[in-house]
């Protein structure tokens, strides 16, 4: 038979490999820590009861917020927010004029859920209907307006102009002032509503620490908090790369990514509340696979293979697996295996066979990944349109969140299961940042190696736009995306608040890996700091 030609994505071997792994330890699973965090845990809440002044109780919760403890005061939080909220609409005396306290307000309650309007910022314009530009003095209130302006839905001007401006003059400060605040420079980089918590926390952990009018239990409390949870993250990752070692699959597909690590990262960004270990190791084990799938379809397979490959996939027929390539024999009983193990945990404990929902996702994942594959080999470059109509489904987050919802949600309802089957709009939205995101990051090295056009190729073949102001407009897509993600819920979509947030962290997970460029394929130096600064490290 003619010798095959085969691309190769140069992919380097695992920066941390089983042996390291395994070796990893946390003295941060003893008994005594939990103790420890549970007394604090307690001071934290007469804390929040005996603090009375608004402002006060806002800048407590934020502060539990970006040190990453606010989950275990859930409802506390919410209490306070609903009272601040109804004390609001219900006086008649004048609002606080303080641009700094009214954004940090304005943006604690709608990240909450809260209703509130942009009216609230119109005392702050002047009689031309713009921001005042004396307020380009108040550093504090220009940032905090600036990070609430990102939790804006579409049509709403006056925290359209609120970004604009507050990016304008952040900005001039950040050039001019060499010893502006640290702060701007970090939140020109990415707004807090776009930062996983895992991340903030770690960060803010140390910016926290220097600050002269500290809490010191709070402080204490979020680095015994952190190094448990961290503590926690190591036992499951231990335990999933056991399986992945088990499995031999990167030895018999040298071709593929091998980066368990990454794969299991990603989990801590999308799903970070200890409670879910068993998700982030099935959530692994779904990276995992679509790693390699994608490497199968996009650089190692031939367009034979991968057409037969999809053919028995769509059959999910086992018996057939005798007519694939060895290759796409190993690949494929390890994925039945897989989904099969899943759909068993979710009929213990759940009660209901969800195989033909997950063949389903997976058979559309390859069916992308065959549409792109054809695209590649005649040269055919789609429209910006029907790129984006297969990319939403190629980039994986269907596959990925239909695994977390089974994964999370109990009890599974049909109609729950219905609306998933139909691609709902949260998950659209999800994996449109993803895709953008990913191919902001990933585009260049796949051109170069052979792949099929991308978003930002496809939308200048379309419009003559050049390079850079394709990305532009990439990036433009993705403010215009979170506006859709902050508008909420689909009313028909009866999902959890936890798989909702799933779906939300995931854009957030795909933003921040790609941040500095392909941190899951190329493991450039800023992903790997921040996998040893959140996963391996604990805070001393
Ligand atoms: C988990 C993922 C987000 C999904 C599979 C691996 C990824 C990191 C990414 O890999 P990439 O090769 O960039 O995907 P694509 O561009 O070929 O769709 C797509
Ligand atoms: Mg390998
Ligand atoms: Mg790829
Ligand atoms: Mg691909
Ligand atoms: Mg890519
Ligand atoms: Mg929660």
């Amino acid at each position: 038979n003619q010798t095959v030609i085969r691309r190769s994505g140069k992919y380097k071997p695992p920066i941390w490999e089983f042996d390291y792994i395994q070796s990893l330890n946390s003295e941060y699973t003893e008994e005594r820590y939990k103790t420890r965090a549970s007394e604090m845990k307690m001071q934290v809440k007469m804390m929040l009861d005996e603090t009375m002044e608004p402002l006060d109780q806002l800048e407590l919760i934020d502060n539990l917020e970006r040190l990453g403890i606010s989950y275990h005061f859930e409802d506390e939080i919410e209490q306070i927010l609903a009272f601040i909220n109804r004390k609001y609409s219900r006086s008649k005396e004048p609002k606080i004029k303080d641009l700094y306290a009214t954004a940090l307000e304005f943006r604690l309650l709608r990240q909450h859920g809260f209703n509130v309007s942009q009216e609230r910022f119109d005392c702050f314009k002047n009689e031309k209907g713009n921001f005042k530009p004396s307020l380009c003095n108040d550093t504090k209130g220009l940032l905090q307006l600036y990070e609430a302006s990102f939790l804006s839905i579409e049509g709403e001007s006056t925290l359209e102009m609120a970004r604009e401006f507050t990016i304008k003059h952040l900005e001039d400060k950040s050039v001019d002032d060499i010893h502006c605040d640290p702060l701007v420079h970090h939140a020109l980089e990415i707004p807090l509503h776009w930062t996983i918590p895992r991340a903030e926390a770690r960060r803010f952990i140390n910016k926290y620490e220097k600050r002269p009018d500290k809490n010191p239990i709070l402080l204490q409390l979020a680095k015994l908090d952190f190094n448990i949870v961290q503590a926690t993250y190591l036992e499951e990752l231990k335990y999933v790369s056991r399986w992945w070692d088990r499995t031999c699959l990167a030895k018999m597909l040298p071709f593929a990514r091998d980066r368990l690590v990454e794969c299991f990262f990603w989990n801590i960004g999308v799903l970070f509340e200890p409670q879910y270990g068993f998700s982030r190791i099935d959530a692994t084990k779904v990276n995992v696979f679509i790693t390699i799938m994608d490497d199968i379809y996009d650089v190692y397979g031939t367009f034979e293979e991968l057409e037969l490959f999809t053919y028995i996939i769509e059959r999910w027929d086992v018996n057939a697996i005798e007519q694939l390539p060895d290759y796409m024999q190993i690949f494929y009983l390890a994925l039945n295996n897989f989904v099969n193990e899943m759909a068993y945990d979710v009929l213990r404990e759940k009660g209901i066979v969800i195989i033909p929902y997950l063949r389903k996702v997976w058979t559309d994942l390859c069916k992308a990944y065959l549409q792109e594959a054809k695209w590649c080999l005649t040269g055919y470059t789609p429209t910006m349109e029907e790129y984006m109509e297969n990319a939403l489904i190629s980039i994986s987050a269907p596959v990925i969140l239909s695994h977390s919802f089974f994964s999370v949600t109990n009890p599974i309802e049909k109609e729950a299961i219905q609306c998933l089957e139909k691609y709902p709009d949260i998950v659209r939205w999800s994996a449109t940042i993803l895709r953008l995101a990913d191919d902001l990051a990933t585009s260049s090295d796949e051109l170069e190696r052979g792949d099929v056009p991308k978003s930002i190729q496809c939308y200048m073949n379309e419009t003559g736009a050049s390079e850079d102001e394709s990305r532009k407009h990439i990036r433009f897509l993705i403010c215009e995306t979170w506006k859709k993600i902050n508008k909420g819920r689909d009313a028909n979509c009866p999902f959890s608040q936890t798989f909702i947030e799933i779906a939300v962290n995931l854009a957030r997970m795909a933003q921040y890996m790609y941040q500095y460029g392909d941190g899951h394929g190329i493991q450039n130096r800023e992903t790997k700091d921040r996998i040893l600064a959140l996963l391996f490290e604990p805070i001393p």
